[in-house]
C-alpha cells in the first residue's frame, strides 16, 4: 500500500506526476488558504503532509495519528513546534539551497529599489508631477562602494554578498553567532559585534532565521545605532523586527529607509503606518516567488516527503530534528 499524503498548498503539474508514483495523495484545491479545520480533517489519515506555512503544533500532531513525515516547501521553518515534533519523532523536512539566489536577487532590488527611490519616483512621472529644473528633489544614494552588513551570513546571506561585493563593489561586514571563514575569505566580509556593524554599515540586510532568540532582535536600540543614511532591509522574517520601533525610526529620520518583503502579521493589513510612509519599499513576501524556483522547491518537497515514508534518508532534515 503506497502512503497517504495531504498536499495543503499549490504544487505544479510535475510535481504531481512524481507524487503520484510513490505515494496516494489528496490536495487543496482553494481559493485561497487551507482553512486550519479542514486541515485537521483531511489529516485524520494521512502518513505525510506537503505543507508550505501551516502551524504543525501539538494540536494539529494530535489530530494526526498516523502522520510521520512534514515536509515544508520553504527554507524557513518557524511553524514547525520542533519540541513537539520531536516528541512524536515526526520527519521534518525543508528546501534549502534551491532559493537562494532568487532571493538574494530580491533582496539587491530593495536595496536599489531604497537607496534609489525608485517606487516613489515611478508615482511622481505617472502621476505628472516631473517638472524640468527640479532635479535635486530627485537625488536619492549611492549603492555602488557603499558598506553592506549581513545580520545572518547563512546560504542567503552569502548570495547577497557575492552580488554586492563583485557586481557593486560593496564592501562586506557581517554578524553570525559563528564566525565563516569561508565568506570573510570569499568576499573579504570582515566579523563584526552587532552593535559595530550598525554603526558602520550603509545598508543592513537582515537575514536570520526567525527562532526564540532572534524575535524582535531589531528594535528601538538597534535602529538608533545605525546611519541617519542608512539602508534597513527585512527578508527573514517580520517577527524579527519590532514594527514599531521600525516606524519610529522611520518617521523620526534616525534611518533613510527601509526595504521590507515580510511582516509581524501577513497579509499585513492596508492601513498599517508602516505602507503609509514614502520611505519604505514594501512586497508581499515573494523572496522566491519565481516560477523556476517554486517548480524546483515543490519538487524538492516532495523527494523530501517520499523519502521520509519510504524509509530512506530524506536530504534536507531540518538541523534540529536529525537524529
Ligand atoms: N522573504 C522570503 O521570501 C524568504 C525568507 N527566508 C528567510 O531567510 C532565512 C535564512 O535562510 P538561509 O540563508 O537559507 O538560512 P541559513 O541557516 O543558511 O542562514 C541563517 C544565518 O543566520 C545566522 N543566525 C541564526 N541565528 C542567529 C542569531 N541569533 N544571531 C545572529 N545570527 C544568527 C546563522 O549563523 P549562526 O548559526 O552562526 O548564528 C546563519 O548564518 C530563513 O530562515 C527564512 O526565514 C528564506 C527564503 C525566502
Ligand atoms: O519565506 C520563504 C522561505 O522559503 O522560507
Amino acid at each position: 500500500m503506497k502512503p497517504h499524503v495531504y498536499v495543503a498548498c499549490k504544487i505544479p503539474d510535475e510535481t504531481e506526476s512524481y507524487l503520484a508514483k510513490h505515494v496516494q495523495y489528496r490536495k487543496w484545491e482553494g481559493p485561497g488558504a487551507i482553512p486550519y479545520e479542514v486541515l485537521l480533517e483531511e489529516l485524520a489519515e494521512a502518513d505525510g503532509l506537503l505543507t508550505s506555512g501551516n502551524k504543525i503544533g501539538l494540536e494539529l500532531l494530535s489530530r494526526a495519528p498516523k502522520l510521520k513525515a512534514v515536509s515544508t516547501m520553504s527554507v524557513g521553518y518557524n511553524h514547525f513546534d520542533l519540541d513537539a515534533m520531536k516528541e512524536r519523532g515526526i520527519i521534518g523536512t525543508h528546501t534549502p539551497n534551491v532559493l537562494d539566489d532568487t532571493v538574494a536577487d530580491l533582496i539587491l532590488a530593495l536595496m536599489l529599489a531604497v537607496c534609489r527611490r525608485v517606487p516613489e519616483l515611478d508615482t511622481y512621472v505617472k502621476q505628472g508631477q516631473w517638472k524640468k529644473g527640479d532635479n535635486d528633489v530627485l537625488f536619492g544614494l549611492d549603492m555602488h562602494h557603499k558598506k553592506l552588513g549581513i545580520i545572518g551570513m547563512g546560504r542567503i546571506g552569502e548570495a547577497v554578498a557575492q552580488r554586492a561585493h563583485f557586481g557593486f563593489g560593496m564592501d562586506i561586514v557581517y554578524h553570525n553567532r559563528h564566525r565563516k571563514p569561508d565568506a570573510e575569505h570569499k568576499f573579504g566580509a570582515k566579523y563584526a559585534e552587532m552593535n559595530d556593524l550598525l554603526h558602520e554599515a550603509d545598508f543592513v540586510v537582515l537575514m536570520t532565521p526567525l527562532t526564540p532568540q532572534t524575535r524582535h532582535l531589531f528594535g528601538r536600540n538597534e535602529f538608533a545605532q545605525m546611519k541617519p543614511t542608512g539602508i534597513f532591509i527585512n527578508a527573514s522574517r517580520g517577527p524579527v523586527v519590532d514594527e514599531e520601533a521600525l516606524t519610529e525610526a522611520l518617521q523620526q529620520g534616525q534611518i533613510f529607509g527601509a526595504g521590507l518583503d515580510v511582516f509581524e502579521r501577513e497579509p499585513v493589513q492596508p492601513d498599517h503606518t508602516l505602507l503609509q510612509l514614502q520611505n519604505v519599499v514594501t512586497l508581499p513576501h515573494i523572496g522566491s516567488a519565481t516560477a523556476q524556483t517554486r517548480n524546483d522547491m515543490a519538487m524538492l518537497a516532495a523527494e523530501n516527503l517520499v523519502s521520509a515514508l519510504l524509509g530512506a534518508d530524506p536530504q534536507n532534515v531540518v538541523p534540529e530534528l536529525r537524529k
